[in-house]
């Protein structure tokens, strides 16, 4: 027989040292991993067998636990697939998973978190070597007639070799330091059975020396028992077993539908944090589905739409056939049926933890809000609900998103019928626009929007309780008639003259100049003429390389301002159009918009800022 010895990839390495000398806290959690791991084996075996049934033969697929005191050794055994020689190699040693980096980047260095990451990233076999000093692994893949034998210290190789065994399915065989031989204790093995795997739905049984069998667990599927049974912390247990995420849950739902025209369980949970994919939509997403108790598949996108890609959970159906496939679920009217209920479902539990517990829900909306807020452009029969569960930052609330919009219609004031927004590049560019000035003056609450989605948010989302939504960033006759001044006749009179010589002086670059009613402390601002796109849509479509057909902005000028006067009492041409460059070039600024020729606005600021320095001295050139 030939042996052959390889080495660990080097991050696989450097994970191995961290198991073992560092992760020591939380020793037991190695079992977690393998059981997990075994039942993982079982469950890709039942489903292999819908299509192929020879492959399961009569036995019944379980999980069992061998101590061997006199060989010091832990066996974790399962008659699930098994793997082949490629297979080992694959996932037992040199190929870097893409989880293993990823895992090595979130460490903190502080143990007892650190050991919750492991089994997050998928590095739970690693685990073994908490405990072991060599690990030995004899698998044989269902169907195939050889077996391997894998073996290693833990330390930089292992071994790999053609082997014999007569059923098919895993053994893993820990042999346990001197120090760790506790794990052999009958009781011991029990009780961490009991805490991490009690949820899962086949047999996990104790060999003993003598040959007899005792159950462990109650081998039931979880969702299938009734919810009066179960208690909060078993639905925590069952959540981190489903999704390798060692915090606990914000909220679940746990709903059977029977009788009607549809039969399933869903059991949905929303996780307290993001994942680090969450960005990406693409990214697998989706609940667990499983179809009379059998595993069909992880992910099933088809069943939530991607603005609930942080759902997770599972839903088990009698109404699908076991061999469904990924294509068979698109289009399928009994998945877009469980679709629509799931998001009905995932909905209720949102408004309910808004509801009853607004810190946590705070919470959800820090990690998921962006997310969610997707559902307003995809989804249109549920835009309303997921409307009231939006979150804003407002003038009003400018530290945290905490403004929803029924908070805000409630409690508008007397002459506001419309609900106002802002949308900038950043929070703090919002909170500083100019645009905002007469509102606060007004005492009317702006909502501050700065997420990149929330300007397709408002293109989609334009009203809520029959109020409309306004931005302040946009010409418009009705903002002019709520917040207009007493001076706004004498105002036109005085500057009638000056805003055509701007539109002269600027041509080419704005569509008008006019009177502001907006402005309190700023001179200037931009706004976008009443029928063009946004300015930030207009940018972030740029950005995107889109051809935006490219309209004007319209430059407001504050009347009250001194620099405006100035600019009104300015006869000279030369000065005039030095002075309008420069109270544009400011606008464009005060947006956290790019200057076309930077270096001409900073000559010209400087030349006004010498003049104002010491007039009579200064020689302009
Ligand atoms: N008992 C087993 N039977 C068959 N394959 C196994 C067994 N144990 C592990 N494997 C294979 O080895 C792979 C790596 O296992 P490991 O525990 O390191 O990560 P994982 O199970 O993929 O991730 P996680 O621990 O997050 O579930 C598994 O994905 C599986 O393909």
């Amino acid at each position: 027989m030939t042996t052959e010895t390889r080495e660990f990839q080097a991050e696989t390495r450097q994970l191995l040292q961290l198991m073992i000398h560092s992760l020591y806290s939380n020793k037991e959690i190695f079992l977690r991993e393998l059981v997990s791991n075994a039942s993982d084996a079982c469950d890709k075996l039942r489903f292999l067998a819908i299509a192929d049934p020879a492959l399961l033969g009569g036995d019944e697929l379980a999980v069992e636990l061998v101590p061997d005191e006199a060989a010091g050794t832990l066996t974790i055994r399962d008659n699930g697939i098994g793997m082949t020689r490629e297979e080992v190699i694959e996932n037992l040693g040199t190929i870097a998973r893409s989880g293993t980096r990823k895992f090595l980047e979130s460490l903190s260095g502080d143990q007892k978190k650190d050991s919750q990451l492991i089994g997050q990233f998928g590095v739970g076999f690693y685990s073994s070597f908490i405990v072991a000093d060599k690990v030995t692994v004899l698998t044989r893949r269902a169907g195939a007639g050889e077996a391997v034998r894998w073996e290693s210290n833990g330390e930089g190789e292992f071994t790999l070799e053609p082997s014999f065994k007569q059923d098919r399915g895993t053994e893993v065989i820990l042999h346990l330091r001197e120090e760790e031989r506790d794990f052999l204790q009958p009781w011991r093995l029990q009780a961490i059975v009991r805490k991490y795997s009690d949820h899962i739905g086949l047999p996990i049984r104790l060999r003993n020396e003598k040959g007899e069998a005792e159950a462990l667990n109650q081998a039931r599927a979880f969702w299938t028992r009734p919810k009066s049974e179960l208690k909060d912390e078993d639905y925590q247990h069952f959540y981190e077993h489903l999704s390798h995420d060692h915090q606990p849950a914000l909220a679940w739902a746990h709903n059977r539908v029977e009788g009607g025209s549809l039969e399933y369980t869903s059991l949905l949970y929303i996780p307290s944090h993001a994942p680090f994919d969450l960005w990406d939509r693409e990214q697998g997403r989706g609940v667990q589905l499983y179809v009379k108790r059998v595993f069909i598949m992880d992910k099933a996108a088809e069943l939530l739409p991607p603005w609930l890609r942080f759902v997770r959970g599972l839903v088990d159906t009698a109404d699908l056939p076991l061999n469904v496939s990924r294509e068979l679920l698109q289009g399928n009217r009994t998945v877009d049926k469980i679709r629509a209920a799931l998001v009905k479902r995932a909905l209720d539990m949102l408004e309910d933890l808004a509801e009853k517990r607004p810190e946590d829900y705070a919470k959800f909306w820090q990690a998921f809000g962006v997310v969610l807020k997707e559902g307003l452009v995809d989804d249109h029969a549920n835009q309303e609900r997921i409307a009231r569960l939006c979150r804003f930052h407002s003038t009003l609330e400018a530290s945290e998103q905490k403004v929803s919009l029924a908070d805000y219609v409630a409690r508008m004031p007397e002459g506001q019928d419309k609900i106002y927004y802002l949308s900038a590049e950043s929070l703090a560019a919002a909170r500083g626009s100019p645009h905002l000035e007469g509102f606060r003056k007004r005492g009317f609450e702006v909502l501050l929007l700065s997420d990149r989605i929330d300007e397709w948010v408002v293109a989609h989302l334009t009203q809520f309780q029959e109020r409309k939504l306004e931005s302040v960033a946009r010409a418009s006759k009705d903002i002019e008639s709520k917040i207009e001044t007493a001076d706004k006749a004498r105002h036109e009179n005085e500057y009638a003259g000056t805003l055509k010589r701007l539109g002269e002086a600027l041509q080419g670059r704005i569509e008008a100049a006019r009177l502001s009613v907006r402005l309190t402390e700023s001179p200037v601002c931009l706004v976008a003429g009443e029928q063009a796109l946004s300015r930030r849509l207009e940018e972030i479509l740029r950005k995107a390389g889109e051809a935006v057909p490219g309209s004007l902005p319209v430059l407001e000028l504050n009347p009250e301002h001194a620099l405006v006067q100035r600019l009104r009492d300015t006869a000279d041409d030369a000065a005039f159009a030095d002075l309008a460059e420069l109270l544009l070039g400011q606008a464009v600024l005060a947006e956290g918009g790019q200057l076309p020729d930077p270096a001409g606005f900073v000559q010209r600021l400087n030349r006004l800022l010498l003049e104002g320095a010491a007039p009579s001295r200064i020689v302009l050139g």
